[in-house]
C-alpha cells in the first residue's frame, strides 16, 4: 500500500459533502488506485487505469464524474433541455445498475441548494422501450448516463437527446468493451459525442485490450497501473483441483454440503449448463440430498432483465448459505462483499476471465477463496499457463470419494421426463461447442476432449451424433449406437412429464408415423413400378424390334417374289443382289416419302 492513504492527503479537494458519504460508506481511507486516479481524472486528463478486482475502480470514477458535474453546476452553467453531462458504459445491464447504485449512494448527501443531480440507467428491458427512456430523460434531465453500448447508441439514435456537452466518458470493464462484441456500438458511440471531451478507462485486465484502447480518441492518456507481482489481490486464494470430468457435479455438491462459506458463485460454461444443473440441484434439494438452509439462485444471459436484476438482489440480500449459479454474465464488476467462494466448473474461454470470475470473492482486502476445476488429462497444463501471465494457483487435493450411485440417481431423474433428457443433450453439446472456443487451444484440444466421462457428468443417455464426436472419439470407444445405457431406450415411449408437451409429442409422432408409412409405401410402389415398367420397356423394345424385323423380311420376301414374277430376265440374278437392291430402292423411296410428308 502506498505511505498516506489518508483521504485527508488526497491531492485534489473534494465537495465536503462527498467526503460525508465518503465517511458515511466507512471507507477510512482511500485505496491505492482511488489515490492515484481521482485528481487525475477530477483535473483535465484522460486515464487508463488497470488496477486489481476488488480495489475500489468504481469510487474512482465515480467522485471524479460528481466533482465534474457538480462544477459544472455551481459555474451556473445549467445544462440545456435535452442535453447531458457523462456517460458511463458497461457490458452487462446487472453491472450499469451497479455502477448506478454507487452513483446514487453518493448523490443522497448532496445538498438540494447544490442539485439535483440525478443519473438514468440504460439497459435493456422488457418492461421500458428506448421511447420510454427517451420520455424519462426529457421528463427527469438527468446529467449522469449509465448504461450497456446497445441500448445507449438506440437512446441516442433516437434523436431527441442531445450528446454535444457531454464531457466525461467513462469506459468500465474497457478491455470487454472494446472487444469484437462490442467495438462497433462503442465506436458509432463515440462518433456521437464531441472530441472534446475527457475519457477513462478502467479494468483489472485493460493491458489486454491493446492499441484498441487509441480508438476512443484520448488526448495523452495518464496510464494509472496498480498492480503487485501477482495478477491477482492478495487477499485472494486461488486454488485448482484436478478431477475426472464423471466426478465433477459430485465433488461440487461435496463442497457446497460440506464446506463453510457464506456465499458461494460458480461459474458454468454456459446458460443451458445452468439451467440444466440448477434444475437438478433443485431436485437434490427437495429430496434432501442438500444441506438444509442452502438456497440456490440462478442467473444467465437468457432471462428477462428484471429478472436477471432481482435475482442478484435477493442473492445480495440473503445471509449465509446462498450459492449462485452462474456464467460469465456475472464475472465482471459485480460486488457482493459476503461473496467468499468462487468456483470454476471449467475454465472459462480467456485468461482475462478467469481472473474476473475470481475477482468476485476477495474483494477490498476481504479474504476470499476461488477453485478451478480442471479435467484430468491435458488441463493441467493451464496452471502453468496462468503462471506464466503472472496468476498463480495452488493445487488442492480432492478429499472425496466419487459415489457409484450417483450417476444412477442422477440417470432415473433423466428418465422420469424426457424434457430432462433433451436438456441434457442441449446442455452437453452446447458445452463442446463452448470447449472449441478457448483461446489456449493447445490446452484446450477437441482431440483430447473426454466425450464419454463428460457425458456420464451431464447424465447423458445416448452420445448426440455431432461432428466433434465423430471426428476425435476413437471408433473402439465409441459406444454401439450412440448408447450409454444398457439396454438401451426405447425413445418412442419416452414421455414428458408435461402433459401439454407430451400430447403435442404423441401428435407429432404419429404425423411423423403417418408420413413415414406414407413415404415407405411410395418408395415400395416406385420401385415396384420402376422395375415392371422398365422390364416391360425393355421387353417391348425387344419384341418390337423383332416384330419389325420380321415384318420387313416378309415385305422383302413378298417383293421379291412379286418382281420375280414381273421379269423372268432377271431370274439368275443372285437373289442376295436383287434384295440388295431392293433394300437401295425402298431406302431412297423412304427417304423420298418422307420428304413429301413435310
Ligand atoms: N476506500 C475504500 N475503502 C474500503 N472499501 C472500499 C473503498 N473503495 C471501495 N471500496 C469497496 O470495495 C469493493 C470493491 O470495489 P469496486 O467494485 O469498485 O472494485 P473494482 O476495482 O471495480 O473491481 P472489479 O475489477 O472486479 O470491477 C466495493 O464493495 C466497495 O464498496
Amino acid at each position: 500500500m502506498a505511505k498516506s492513504l489518508s483521504w485527508d492527503d488526497l491531492k485534489y479537494e473534494i465537495q465536503p459533502w462527498i467526503r460525508t458519504a465518503i465517511d458515511s460508506l466507512g471507507f477510512e481511507t482511500m485505496t491505492p488506485v482511488q489515490a492515484s486516479t481521482i485528481p487525475m481524472f477530477s483535473g483535465n486528463k484522460d486515464v487508463v487505469v488497470e488496477s486489481v478486482t476488488g480495489s475500489g475502480k468504481t469510487v474512482a470514477f465515480v467522485i471524479p464524474i460528481l466533482e465534474k458535474v457538480i462544477k459544472e453546476v455551481l459555474s451556473g452553467s445549467a445544462l440545456r433541455k435535452a442535453h447531458f453531462h457523462t456517460l458511463v458504459l458497461s457490458p452487462t445491464r446487472e453491472l450499469s445498475s451497479q455502477i448506478q447504485d454507487v452513483i446514487d449512494t453518493f448523490l443522497k448527501f448532496c445538498p438540494e441548494e447544490t442539485g439535483p443531480i440525478k443519473s438514468q440507467l440504460l439497459v435493456g428491458t422488457s418492461i421500458s422501450s428506448v421511447r420510454d427512456d427517451v420520455n424519462a430523460f426529457m421528463e427527469k434531465r438527468p446529467q449522469i448516463l449509465v448504461g450497456t453500448p446497445g441500448r445507449v447508441l438506440d437512446f441516442l439514435k433516437a434523436g431527441a437527446v442531445k450528446s454535444t456537452s457531454c464531457g466525461l466518458l467513462v469506459l468500465d470493464e474497457a478491455d470487454k468493451l472494446l472487444d469484437i462484441n462490442f467495438e462497433k456500438d462503442v465506436e458509432s458511440i463515440l462518433h456521437l459525442l464531441p472530441k472534446q471531451r475527457r475519457t477513462g478507462l478502467f479494468s483489472a485486465t485493460i493491458s489486454s485490450a491493446g492499441n484498441q484502447i487509441f480508438r476512443t480518441g484520448m488526448r495523452n492518456p495518464v496510464k494509472i497501473a496498480v498492480k503487485s507481482k501477482v495478477q491477482n489481490p492478495e487477499s485472494l486464494n486461488i486454488s485448482y483441483v484436478v478431477l475426472q470430468p464423471e466426478d465433477k457435479l459430485q465433488y461440487l455438491l461435496n463442497i457446497l454440503n460440506h464446506i463453510r462459506y457464506r456465499k458461494c458463485i460458480v461459474y458454468f460454461p454456459t446458460c443451458v449448463s445452468v439451467t440444466y444443473f440448477y434444475s437438478f440441484i433443485k431436485y437434490l434439494s427437495q429430496s434432501g440430498d442438500m444441506k438444509d438452509d442452502l438456497e440456490t439462485y440462478s442467473l444467465h444471459g437468457k432471462l428477462q432483465t428484471s429478472s436477471r436484476l432481482g435475482t442478484l438482489k435477493k442473492f445480495t440480500s440473503t445471509f449465509n448459505n446462498s450459492v449462485l449459479l452462474t456464467t460469465d454474465v456475472a464475472a465482471r464488476g459485480i460486488d457482493i462483499p459476503e461473496v467468499d467462494l468462487v468456483i470454476q466448473f471449467d475454465p472459462p474461454t480467456s485468461s482475462e476471465m478467469f481472473l474476473h470470475r475470481c475477482g468476485r470473492t476477495g474483494r477490498a482486502n476481504r479474504s476470499g477463496k476461488a477453485i478451478a476445476f480442471l479435467n484430468a488429462g491435458r488441463e493441467e497444463d493451464y496452471v502453468n499457463f496462468l503462471q506464466v501471465k503472472q496468476i498463480e494457483l495452488n493445487e488442492m487435493e480432492a478429499n472425496f470419494r466419487p459415489n457409484a450411485e450417483f450417476y444412477n440417481k442422477f440417470k432415473l431423474w433423466i428418465l422420469q421426463d424426457r424434457a430432462r433428457f433433451e436438456h441434457s443433450i442441449k446442455a452437453y453439446v452446447a458445452f463442446i461447442r463452448y470447449y472449441s472456443k478457448h483461446t489456449a487451444s493447445s490446452i484446450f484440444r477437441l482431440r483430447s476432449l473426454d466425450y464419454i466421462g463428460i457425458a456420464r457428468l451431464y447424465g447423458l443417455i445416448r452420445l448426440p451424433r455431432m461432428p466433434e464426436i465423430t471426428k476425435n472419439l476413437e471408433d473402439s470407444k465409441m459406444p454401439i449406437d450412440g448408447w450409454l445405457v444398457n439396454p438401451a431406450i426405447d425413445l418412442d415411449q419416452f414421455a414428458f412429464s408435461n402433459q401439454q408437451m407430451e400430447r403435442a409429442r404423441l401428435e407429432n409422432l404419429k404425423k411423423t408415423k403417418e408420413v413415414n408409412d406414407q413415404k415407405k409405401l411410395k418408395s415400395e410402389l416406385k420401385k415396384k413400378n420402376a422395375a415392371w415398367s422398365n422390364k416391360t420397356a425393355a421387353k417391348e423394345t425387344k419384341g418390337e424390334r423383332k416384330l419389325k424385323l420380321a415384318q420387313k423380311r416378309k415385305i422383302i420376301e413378298d417383293r421379291i417374289a412379286q418382281e420375280e414374277k414381273e421379269d423372268e430376265s432377271e431370274a439368275e440374278d443372285d437373289w442376295k443382289d436383287m434384295v440388295r437392291r431392293k433394300k437401295k430402292q425402298k431406302s431412297s423411296a423412304a427417304v423420298q416419302g418422307l420428304f413429301s410428308n413435310l
